[in-house]
């Protein structure tokens, strides 16, 4: 039964903007695509020659013109600063955690619980994920506080993916596919373990850093089809280049840096790649600030599979053939198994441990999970 009671807002700390870095960093030359144009005559095939470019250098980029406001998102991240600013009891009730055994990350995650590549040092993460406000996923976790904002985060969470559906038209448009093919396997009504997160890094001291290579996310790609990360001024986020080398994510004003997940790799047969990225420790003018990031994680539809798209250009281009290979066939893993496997296997531990040549299976499709 649909409960009539409702909860009261409550005050919020006012989430400042933090200033960006003045290091000299090495960044990364990040394309940014203005989204103003996308229903403009032509606007989506101009769009879509950006981004097939984009994609093919960096593998992310940023979207500016989507709707979203400063105020909105400032909004978003006082409200998770007020989320994280709870005591740990509250946010970290057994109901309401992610359940890393079944692969499922909706709920909490809570830091200081994993043992860093052989050390004593603990990771310095917590988040919180959120499902889709459908009725078929309300039996997820999702702490009481987010309700008091209900309006606001749902609204959130359903912008997010009506953005990402753009960029699935855009997609769908570089294979040479109908513009749905990709939208409609990410519908906000169908069930799939897309998220809202907000995420928190606490600053450890700089000797703990140290000893492990001053890793706060260790190298991975996203499981999913696309991730949405709202730029953020404090530097730490690191994409590794086809050269093999890192270099930083630049803030972005007003802009949504964005990234293809294994998913849309499979799909296009590695055409759009998923790109390995970390986050260390940022510079010394940004070390004693508590990274606050908003995300929305785009996963394949539960029942959906990934098996490459049947894409005239990928044909074209012989990575696909016009038969399902032996290959191919075996890459009929479901979104949803494909993600939980993921999932259960970069987190159901107590150690983050260097990946780096090992892999892994999910149904016959054999894994990679990198770190550097
Ligand atoms: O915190 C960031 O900037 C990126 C985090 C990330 O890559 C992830 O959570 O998948
Ligand atoms: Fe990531």
């Amino acid at each position: 039964m649909v409960s009539a009671i409702s909860l009261a807002p409550l005050p919020l700390p006012q989430w400042q903007r933090p200033e960006p870095t003045t290091a000299d960093l090495s960044w990364a030359d990040i394309a940014v695509i203005d989204f103003s144009s996308f229903d403009n005559p032509g606007g989506k095939e101009r769009l879509a020659e950006e981004l097939r470019h984009a994609v093919h250098t960096t593998g992310f980029f940023s979207v500016t013109g989507t709707g979203f406001t400063d105020e909105e998102v400032r909004r978003q991240y006082s409200i998770g600063q007020g989320f994280f600013d709870l005591p740990l009891e509250e946010k970290n009730k057994p109901e309401l955690r992610c359940d890393f055994g079944q692969g499922n990350y909706f709920g909490y995650r809570a830091a200081h619980e994993k043992k860093i590549m052989g050390t004593e040092v603990l990771d310095n993460v917590e988040s919180v994920n959120i499902a889709k406000f459908i009725p078929e996923l309300a039996y997820e976790p999702r702490h009481d506080f987010f309700n008091r904002f209900l309006a606001e985060v749902e609204g959130f969470s359903r912008r997010s993916l009506e953005l990402a559906s753009k960029i699935f038209t855009l997609f769908a448009l570089i294979l040479e596919l109908p513009p749905d093919y990709f939208s409609s396997k990410h519908e906000y009504t169908s069930k799939s373990e897309d998220h809202l997160r907000y995420m928190i890094y606490r600053p450890r001291p700089v000797s703990q850093d140290a000893l492990v290579e001053n890793l706060w996310s260790r190298a991975h790609t996203d499981f999913g089809s696309l991730t949405l990360l709202w730029s953020q001024n404090v530097a730490g986020l690191q994409i590794k280049t086809k050269e093999g080398d890192w270099k930083y994510v630049p803030p972005v004003d007003g802009g949504i840096i964005c990234n293809v997940g294994d998913a849309m790799q499979f799909w296009s047969a590695g055409y759009l790649k998923s790109t390995t990225h970390r986050v260390i420790r940022p510079p010394a003018d940004q070390d004693h600030i508590h990274r606050l990031g908003i995300f929305y994680f785009v996963r394949p539809g539960n029942d959906t599979d990934i098996a490459p798209a049947p894409s005239p250009l990928l044909r074209r281009l012989g990575l696909i053939k016009e038969e399902l290979n032996d290959q191919e066939l075996k890459q009929k893993v479901t979104g949803l198994q494909y993600v939980r496997e993921r999932v259960k296997n970069y987190h159901d531990h107590t150690d983050y441990e260097n990946r780096k040549g090992k892999t892994f299976k999910v149904g016959d499709l054999e894994i990679e999970d990198e770190a550097a």
